[in-house]
């Protein structure tokens, strides 16, 4: 049953246009909008505002209430969503015009065990040291899951919990982090414009060109408060 849901809310996504998906998008600014139940079925990431407690890191750490985050309120971030099919990333049509439309044409697979990656337990402290890239971090999720943590206004973390078929795109000078949750497991394909450049800059980076660009394109909507980062 829930397989044939979710392969229903992929062929709607097909019929969509090769932007990322947003509820309300899909309700208002087209033709054709999509009942309630179906439009829920596209919203296939979950975020959160995380609980500032410092239990272990792949532990949800939901707040007490919840405090879900939308896909617009992420969209304000500059964060970027789409939801593909995994099991087909090969021949998949939508990913191939985005990496077309956005000019993604490096892409390499990374198995997040500690069989496959030199320095396991070293690069996983290194993703989950709060850091900004000069480009944007693209990252689509083929196996397993994992959370990727965004700063929002007001120093405040919004957890993004990333499974297969989701794909994302965090803009440029954006503080986040990565860190697996407790199935400990994730496979990624890495995209990127050109050469991959994978340098971190962990914070504070406050002089980074990539950080003031940022800044200066999305304080408008979430806030001063971002400034002060
Ligand atoms: C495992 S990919 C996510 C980690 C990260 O932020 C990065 O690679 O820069
Ligand atoms: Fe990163
Ligand atoms: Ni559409």
């Amino acid at each position: 049953m829930w397989r044939l849901l979710f392969e229903f809310s992929y062929k709607l996504t097909l019929l969509g246009d090769s932007i990322p998906v947003f509820a309300d998008e899909t309700k208002e600014n087209h033709p054709h909008a999509l009942p309630e139940v179906k439009t829920e079925l596209l919203m296939a990431i979950e975020a959160w505002f995380m609980d500032n407690s410092n239990e272990d890191q792949r532990l949800p750490h939901h707040g007490d209430p919840k405090e879900p985050v939308s896909p617009e309120h992420l969209a304000e971030l500059g964060v970027l969503y789409w939801h593909l099919n995994p099991n087909d990333y090969e021949n998949d049509e939508e990913l191939r015009r985005i990496r077309k439309e956005r000019g993604y044409n490096y892409m390499d697979l990374l198995d997040l065990c500690p069989e496959k990656v030199v320095n396991y337990e070293e690069k996983l402290r290194n993703f989950y040291t709060e850091h900004i890239h000069a480009d944007e971090e693209i990252r689509y999720c083929l196996e397993g899951s994992g959370y990727f943590d965004v700063r929002a206004k007001d120093e405040h973390w919004i957890r993004i919990w990333i499974k297969a078929g989701d794909m994302i795109v965090l803009p440029a000078g954006i503080y986040h982090r990565f860190t697996l949750d407790t199935s400990n497991y994730v496979k990624l394909m890495r995209l990127f414009v050109g050469e991959p450049v994978w340098t971190a800059y962990n914070r504070p980076q406050e002089d980074h060109p990539a950080r003031k660009e940022y800044v200066k394109s999305f304080t408008e909507k979430v806030g001063v408060a971002l400034e002060a980062h």
